[in-house]
Parts: C-alpha cells; structure tokens; sequence
C-alpha cells in the first residue's frame, strides 16, 4: 500500500476544535486507513495503554498547527528540519531501539513522507519527496557511520578496526567464514587487551576482568541470546538477562546436576557408552571418530532431555534433526550478532526453519514423556518438577524450551571436546602411552570402564581434559555480558564498561596467552600436576589457573559441567580399555585446527581414525 499524506488538508483541519486522536482519525481516512480500529479508539487514560503507533501519530498530529508555516520555510531551513529529524530519529533508535515493523515503516517511510511536505514548496513534488528522503536517510545513516566514531560514544577510547567500530555487519561476514576465535585473537595481538569489536561491543582478553564482569557481582547475559532465539516470550534458561530470573529458572538445573542426581544418570551413560563400543567395534577400516561421537553426545542428551527418543548410533540422522541443529547453530550465531534484526525477520515464514523444526521434534518428544511418566530419574524429571520440589510445576512450554537447549548445549560441547581430545592423544604418542598406563592400571580387562569408581585417583586423565578445554574451549569467543539497565555501567578493573554496551571474555585467547600459561600452544598435560604439585617440572612455569574458564564463570556458568566430566571420563576409560587408536593412513593431523569453525560453540571436521580391539 502506497501512503501519501494530504498535508494541505490535514492543515486546514481548525486546530482548536479537533482533538488529537480526531486528527488522526481525518489523517488514516485520508491514509487508506492504514491504521487499526484499535489504534483510533481515542484517548486512553494512561500513556502505557496507547500503541506505539498511536504515540507517533499523536506527535505527528500536533505538528499540524504548524504546518501552513512550514510553506513559508526557506529551502535551507528545510533541509535543516528533515536532517534535524533524521538526527532525532537516530538518538531514538539508539536509545529504544523499536522492535515491530509498523515501527519501523513509521520511521523509515511515513516520517519521511510527511517531511516532504517542508521541501514540496519549493521543489514540486517528485523532487521535494527525492530530496527529502535523501537528505533524511543520508544524514541518518552518516550519523549511525559517525556517532560510533565520534568522542560522544561511551566506548570510544577502545581501540579496534574501523569497520569493527562502524558496525556489527562487518563481524556477520567474520562470523559466516567460521574463523571468528582467530580474527578475534588477532586483533587482540594488534589492538591489546581490550578490542572494540562492535560499536557497542568489546572483546577482553585479561583474566583480572573474569571476576568483575562475569563472577556474582557482575553482568547479567547479554542481548546476544535473545538474538539467537528470536526474542521468545518463554527463553530458554541460557537466555534470561534479568540475574533474579535466572537464579530462580536455575535452580531445577541445580537440582539436576548434584552429586546424588549425578550418580542416577550413571546407569543411562553406562548404556550409551556401551552402545558406542558396540558400533565402533563392528566398524571395518577407517572410522570418523568425530561424527560416532557426535551420534554418542546426541543420543545420551536425547535420554536425558526427553527420556529417549534420540537413536542416531543405530538410525544415522534419518529425520535430518541433527543436521538442522547444525545448520541451526550456524545461523544463531549470525543473528545474535544483529538481535535487532530478528525482531523484524522472525515472522517470515523460512526464517528460523531449522529452529522451528528441532522445536517441533521437542514438542512432540515432550508431550510423549509427558504421557510416559518418569520410568528413571533424568533431567527431565528435575525440570518439570516430577521431583515435587517446587510449589508450583513450570507450563509445558517452559519444559520445552530447556528440554531443547539440554539437547543443543550438553550435545556437541561435549562431543567437540571428546574429538579433539583423542585427536590430541594420537598426535601425542607420549601423552597417549602415558593414560594408557593409567587406564589399564584402574581399568585392567575384565574390570567394567563404565563404573566411575576409579575416577578420583586418575589425575593424568583428568590433566589430560583439562589441557584439551584449555588448548580448545568450546565456547572459543566467549558468552556475552551487559550491564543491567538502569543501574549503570560496570567497572572491570583497569576498563569501564558503559550502560547499554556488551563484552565478551574472549576463552581462546585468555587460554592461550603466555602470562598465564607457558608454552600456551602446546599439548601439555603434565601443567596441570606441576601446578598440583603432584610432579617435579625443571623449569618454573606460569600457570594462572583463574584464567582456565572453559565452562565460564559465575552464577550464569555452565550448569551441566560435572555431567560432562563424568561422561567424558567414563568414554575415555571405555574406549581406551577396548580399543587401540591411531589416525587414519594419509590423515594429515594439520588439517584439524583447520576445519575448526568457532559457531558459538566449535564445529569440527572429519577425524579420520584406525581403531583396533585390545582383547
Ligand atoms: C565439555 C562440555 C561442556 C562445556 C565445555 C560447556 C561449556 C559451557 C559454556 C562456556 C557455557 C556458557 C556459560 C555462560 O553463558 O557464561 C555453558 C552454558 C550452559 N551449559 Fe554447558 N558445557 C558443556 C557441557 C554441558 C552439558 C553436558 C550440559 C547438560 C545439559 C550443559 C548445559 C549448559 C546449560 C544449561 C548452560 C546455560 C547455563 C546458564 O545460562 O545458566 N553443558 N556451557
């Protein structure tokens, strides 16, 4: 639908006798009657009740009075009018950012068009109107270009590349190549150790601001996670910014993940892991360690979200879930870069396609476990309250939307560090050797590698993950923080964090910077029982164990990490008792880090692997 506005008209209206919502009666007649019935129902006794397109219209309307004068404007001050209004328009979006489309049309089109009206005078119509609307959208957009380099901006003395400052759209096309955590780490060692990575956004690479920004007196979560999601009414728990509302929509995760729930999942890890022995030991030649895995993660996640379900091991990715949850992932992370944008684009109906699918699969697992009933104690269970520990049990839509992000979260982190850990052992044949020895002492054959009993005296193995998350944590670009709005900026040590703005740790390169690990590129694992004294080093080495936070920091920190430990060491115990593993012939190791892809969480590539069986 075209709007043109009548301004002539709508001026002459007598001022004194037309109240403001009968202007805006005339001006939507006069309009096709754009606007709802809703939106002219007439005044309403609070502000908060009127829509915001009524609000505008309301201002629009008051302008009228003016508008006979307006004819009289010389052409400069005309200019002057519409670049003064695209300045407003700008110190608005920057400040409220509008989230509906009519909006945004209000904005962008019906704002403009009235503003033609200072320039039709003297220029006609087709050129008033071009005129207009280039003087408006260009001073618009020189000021969105300029204001982040300006002193005005509150993250101006960050230093950073042009383009990074200017706008987030040139991080998207960082971001689409997959290679994010080196671009970052690369401007880390040009920039130092912040980096202004967005206009409004900063990357941090020193430990000392772990504490400030991301510990109990911190930030809450950024605006990145309501981006990702699509501004859901119900968000997931990794996406509640208010800190009081995730300490609540927390504590059934809590509750999942004691050591006593922790002890009543080992019987449904047992049976995966046994069930991933069993498929890779009827593989024939060269097996891709990565994807089994990846089907291992998958499945154990799909038992414990929605009490089974999941079968990848035995049906491969037959309904295209898995692979929509990846495509999904890469997608995310391109919105969560423009959260804005996703308000507008979310109703499209191919947007989001992957989302809503793997949403659709949650639904319908969901209602089924409903109808099951628990049969086990799962996560399941804790979140939607079959443990009768909350007063009230939470909607299923609440169910769903943490059953899905069990799924997306404990799947592929584990998984990823799984992969790169055994890729690190067979490029390590001393490292290698070294746990093997440790595995066949506790778990000699015959002895069940499933039974976690042992696993408080394995500490090569547990140096041995610890040196894998630490060399690759799988949230490499770190999760995003922002002041909480209206209680000010942040200070993080020697940085201030204004209001409105965002920073990231950034985990690759905290983990790999040589003030707090030596050696920082390299596998080893033995740091970490120097830095426990349980080993003698001939060099003085600087470990800075603050700075290893490969599940994150603070009350908003990975909540399934000792699940995660515990299915990690008990795969690693199983695999290493039955099987003997070595990369495939004409694998080259290097091209690992290189099919390495940072998508929020890391993606990986093939790892091409013999395995032959010990007994
Ligand atoms: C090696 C494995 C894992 C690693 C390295 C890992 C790492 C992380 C990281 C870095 C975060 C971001 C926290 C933040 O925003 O500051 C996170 C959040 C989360 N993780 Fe994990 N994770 C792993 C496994 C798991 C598992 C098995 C689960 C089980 C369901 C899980 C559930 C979650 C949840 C629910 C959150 C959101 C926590 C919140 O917002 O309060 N993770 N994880």
């Amino acid at each position: 639908m075209t709007l043109t506005v009548d301004t002539d008209a709508i001026s002459d209206l007598p001022a004194q006798s037309y109240t403001t919502f009968d202007r805006m009666r005339v001006c939507n007649v006069r309009m096709g009657g754009f606007l709802s019935k809703r939106d002219l129902a007439g005044p309403r006794t609070s502000t908060a009740s009127i829509t915001p397109i009524q609000q505008t219209m309301a201002v629009l309307s008051c302008l009228q009075p003016l508008l006979p004068k307006i004819n009289n404007l010389l052409p400069r001050d005309a200019f002057l009018i519409v670049g003064a209004s695209a300045l407003i328009t700008h110190l608005i979006w920057n400040r409220w950012e509008p989230t509906s489309l009519p909006m945004v049309g209000t904005f962008f089109i019906l704002l403009p068009s009235v503003l033609s009206s200072v320039s039709v005078p003297h220029y006609g119509i087709m050129l008033g109107s071009g005129i207009t609307f280039l003087t408006f959208f260009g001073t618009l957009f020189s000021s969105i270009v300029l204001y982040p380099l300006s002193p005005f901006h509150p993250l101006v003395r960050y230093p950073g590349p042009l383009l990074c400052k200017v706008s987030k759209l040139w991080m998207l096309s960082v971001v689409s190549s997959g290679k994010q955590h080196l671009y970052i780490q690369s401007l880390h060692e040009r920039y130092g150790d912040a980096v202004r990575v967005g206009p409004n956004e900063v990357s941090i690479r020193s430990a000392s601001c772990i504490l400030p920004l991301m510990g109990s007196q911190g930030c809450p979560k950024g605006p990145m996670f309501a981006g990702r999601a699509f501004h859901p009414k119900i968000p997931a728990l990794v996406g509640y910014r208010n800190a009081a509302d995730h300490v609540r929509r927390r504590r059934p995760w809590n509750r999942a993940f004691n050591t006593t729930a922790l002890k009543e999942y080992q019987p449904i890890i047992a049976r995966r892991v046994s069930q991933l022995t069993e498929v890779l030991g009827k593989q024939k030649g060269v097996v891709d360690l990565e994807q089994w895995i990846s089907f291992f993660t998958y499945d154990f996640m799909g038992d414990m979200a929605f009490g089974g379900g999941t079968e990848m091991m035995r049906d491969g990715d037959n309904d295209g879930l898995w692979r929509a949850l990846r495509d999904g992932m890469r997608l995310s992370q391109m919105y969560e870069n423009v959260p804005w944008l996703t308000y507008y684009i979310k109703d499209i109906p191919f947007v989001g396609k992957d989302s809503k699918q793997f949403r659709g699969m949650a639904l319908g697992r969901t209602a089924e476990r409903y109808k099951k009933g628990s049969t086990s104690k799962d996560l399941f269970y804790y979140l939607s309250n079959e443990d009768g520990a909350e007063k009230v049990s939470p909607p299923p839509a609440v169910v769903i939307s943490d059953g899905v992000l069990a799924l997306v979260a404990g799947s592929d982190t584990t998984a990823s560090t799984l992969s790169n850990l055994f890729w690190c052992l067979m490029g390590h044949a001393e490292a290698y050797k070294r746990l093997q020895v440790e595995v066949d002492r506790y778990y000699p054959p015959g002895e069940d590698a499933l039974n976690p009993v042992h696993h408080p005296n394995m500490v090569f193995l547990d140096a041995v993950i610890n040196e894998t998350l630490r060399l690759f944590p799988v949230v490499p670009s770190g999760s995003q923080r922002s002041p909480e709005a209206g209680k000010g900026g942040k200070l993080l040590g020697l940085y201030y964090l204004p209001e409105g703005n965002q920073a990231r740790i950034h985990f690759w390169s905290v983990h790999r910077d040589p003030r707090n690990f030596s050696h920082p590129t390299a596998f080893f694992p033995d740091r970490w029982l120097i830095a426990e004294g349980l080993q003698e080093s001939p060099d003085e080495l600087v470990h800075n164990a603050n700075a290893f936070i490969p599940f994150s920091f603070g009350p908003a920190s990975c909540v399934g990490k000792n699940l995660a430990l515990v299915e990690m060491r008990i795969v690693v115990c199983e695999l290493m008792q039955k099987f003997k593993m070595r990369f495939a012939d004409n694998y080259d190791p290097a091209e690992w880090e290189r099919a390495m892809e940072d998508r929020f969480v890391v993606t990986l590539g093939h790892l091409p692997a013999i395995l032959e069986r010990r007994d």
